[in-house]
């Protein structure tokens, strides 16, 4: 049967947000993290989605919050190990995202050997923007990323810098997590990461195609 519900407000069904951390070498030498061989996984609940209009919160057990611009793809057919090939028929569009990242807790949780649920997965941690038809971008692997805070560029990239690509992140992720019509996958970081602060404002975009501004409130 049809689904009556509409992909293009994918943030309202309660679908997974897997993330893929370290997918750019820049980022993770910044970072000081080692260039990954196999993609590295993390998930955010449904309850970290923000659109705009609403405030980025910054976690009351955090003094140091980061931004993260990324390329988010969403799934239009589900499936469960997809191959490669045909892994581009399961995208319907993509977003423009933010992995809002509580870099002193992820640092704490990282020397403890902790998962990183109190620094990705709290809420509003995932701001996205309007749902980008697939068409808008023909080649997921060649787009401009970019972010500013209080208009100064922190963070521009291109997907073309990606470690692993969408077919392969679809196909991988897909062996070990089913994917649903749906669901997000957000692709990773470039360089550039940095702290915001209460009352800063967030500009990002993926080239000409979508934009999106978000404030930074305290919680
Ligand atoms: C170190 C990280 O937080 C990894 C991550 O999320 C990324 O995008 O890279
Ligand atoms: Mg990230």
């Amino acid at each position: 049967m049809a689904s009556a519900r509409n992909v293009t407000r994918f943030w309202e069904w309660g679908r997974k947000i897997i993330c893929v951390g370290r997918n750019y070498a820049d980022h993770a030498k910044e970072l000081k993290n080692a260039v990954p061989t196999e993609p590295v996984l993390f998930l955010k609940p449904p309850s970290a989605y923000v659109k705009e209009g609403s405030p980025i919160l910054v976690p009351m057990y955090s003094n140091n919050l980061h931004h993260e611009v990324e390329l988010g793809v969403v799934i239009g057919k589900g499936g469960t190990a997809i191959p490669r090939a045909s892994a581009m028929d399961h995208v319907a569009g993509y977003a423009l995202c933010l992995d809002m990242t509580a870099r002193d807790i992820q640092e704490e949780c990282k020397s403890k050997g902790l998962p990183w649920t109190l620094a990705k997965a709290f809420n509003t941690s995932c701001p996205v923007s309007e749902f980008v038809p697939k068409e808008k971008i023909p080649d997921p692997g060649n787009v401009r990323i970019w972010l500013k805070v209080n208009d100064q560029l922190r963070q521009d990239g291109n997907t073309s810098q990606m470690i692993f690509s969408v077919p392969y992140l679809i196909s991988y992720i897909s062996e070990i997590i089913t994917l649903e019509e749906g669901d997000l996958i957000l692709t990773g970081t470039p360089k550039g990461v940095s702290s915001v602060q209460e009352y800063d404002e967030l500009e990002a975009g993926i080239e000409d195609i979508v934009s999106m501004t978000f404030k930074v409130d305290r919680q």
